[in-house]
């Protein structure tokens, strides 16, 4: 077992595919489908840019957790996993940021 909650987060949002949809809020999400998983992490987006237009600070951070949550189901029904875009990001260690922009980064 890691120490790392994000990645025990990412081991449970998985193994909720297929579950009892009535046992799970995160399995009925799967039940639902991609477009509301995504409906819903569009909404999760929109709730940490208003709470980073607040006053507090802290505020963002129940608001970055339900985005990374929401981020987790999109990415295990769509069968990727948090390692994918950590490779995409040290991809992108090597790569300018005006070749990433102009779409001519190396593989
Ligand atoms: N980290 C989360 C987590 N973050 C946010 N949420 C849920 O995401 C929902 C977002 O709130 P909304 O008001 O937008 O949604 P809602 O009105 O409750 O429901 P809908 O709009 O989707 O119908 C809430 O129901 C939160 O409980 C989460 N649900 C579960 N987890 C974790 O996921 C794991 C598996 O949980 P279960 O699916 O409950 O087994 C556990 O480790 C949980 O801690």
């Amino acid at each position: 077992m890691t120490d790392d909650p994000l990645a025990r987060l990412e081991a449970t949002v998985r193994a909720r595919r297929g579950a009892d949809p009535a046992s799970s809020y995160t399995a009925s999400l799967f039940a639902r489908g991609r477009p509301t998983i995504a409906q819903k992490l569009g909404e999760e987006a929109v709730e940490t840019v208003i709470a980073a237009l607040g006053p507090d600070p802290a505020a963002i951070v129940p608001e970055a957790a339900d985005l990374l949550y929401h981020l987790l189901v999109l990415l295990a029904d769509a069968d990727l996993t948090l390692d994918d875009v950590r490779a995409e990001l040290a991809r992108r260690e090597g790569v300018s940021g005006h070749d990433e922009k102009a779409g001519r980064g190396t593989a």
